[in-house]
């Protein structure tokens, strides 16, 4: 079986000033502690993209947007184009949180333009995908699920999806300090996996981190990580302390 790096992610949504920003990327920077030998890649809003990157140079810290737009420049008010990303100094951008889902109305066919957007600016992309709980109460998660990878990651090879993440994060778990068990965390990802075998290949599949994203805690990240599909977290609320965002990276 081939083994997956963790990856451990903050998703740290519309918090923090510049300065409180820099202030726990350096603190996570600064800490050596990384006994799985984590990827770890933070999320600031726009405004301290460029601040953060700045604080995490030289360290293992990658730094994300949490959104990007698909054109690459013109008039489109507020939109961030994948080149200034780029430009802030971002490596990866997280694309299709179902609070960009729910609330600001991006779709299957959206968030896919934005996929190839960020691909083409060689933006790393964590894509999530989860359901809702009347989708869940109604037997509907896997095929929710397969239906938001299939329309999102449409038209992309195995080789240009190669350095995506996949962030499994269940909408009814989101702040909600409700947590998909382990086990329901785990039936989701080993079939997503599944699905991504049958679409891009067995080595695409076996390579593939799913991350789990959902009021993940210090206290239940141990029990969720070592689930066997489960290869990483997507934390939002805690990755804002940086002690415990640190004991998250740490996981046993
Ligand atoms: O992107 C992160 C997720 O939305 C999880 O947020 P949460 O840990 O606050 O539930």
């Amino acid at each position: 079986m081939t083994k997956r790096i963790p990856f451990i992610s903050g998703n740290w949504k519309m918090h923090n000033t510049i300065a409180e920003s820099k202030a726990l990327a350096k603190a996570i920077a600064d800490c050596k502690e990384n006994k799985n030998n984590a990827d770890i890649m933070i999320a600031p809003s726009y405004t301290s993209l460029a601040a953060v990157a700045e604080a995490v140079k030289g360290s293992k810290v990658a730094v994300a947007a949490q959104d990007v737009h698909f054109e690459e420049k013109g008039a489109f008010t507020s939109a961030v184009a994948p080149s200034q990303i780029k430009d802030a100094g971002a490596s990866h951008v997280i694309i299709g949180h179902s609070e960009r889902r729910s609330l600001f109305g991006d779709t299957d066919a959206i968030l896919n333009k934005k996929v190839a957007a960020a691909l083409k600016h060689g933006l790393t992309v964590v894509f999530c995908v989860g359901e809702t709980l009347a989708e869940r109460e109604a037997d509907k998660t896997l095929g929710v699920i397969e239906s938001q990878l299939e329309n999102g990651l449409k038209g992309f090879t195995a080789e240009q999806l190669s350095s995506m993440v996949v962030a499994y994060e269940p909408v009814w778990a989101i702040g909600t300090g409700k947590t998909a068990t382990p086990e329901q965390a785990q039936e989701v990802h080993a079939s997503t996996r599944k699905y991504l075998s049958s679409k891009y290949g067995e080595d695409f599949a076996s390579k593939v981190r799913i991350v789990y994203g959902g009021s993940v805690k210090t206290d239940n990240v141990d029990a969720i990580m070592a689930q066997p599909d489960v290869d990483g977290a997507l934390v939002g609320g805690q990755s804002l302390v940086a002690e415990q965002f640190i004991r998250i990276i740490n996981f046993n």
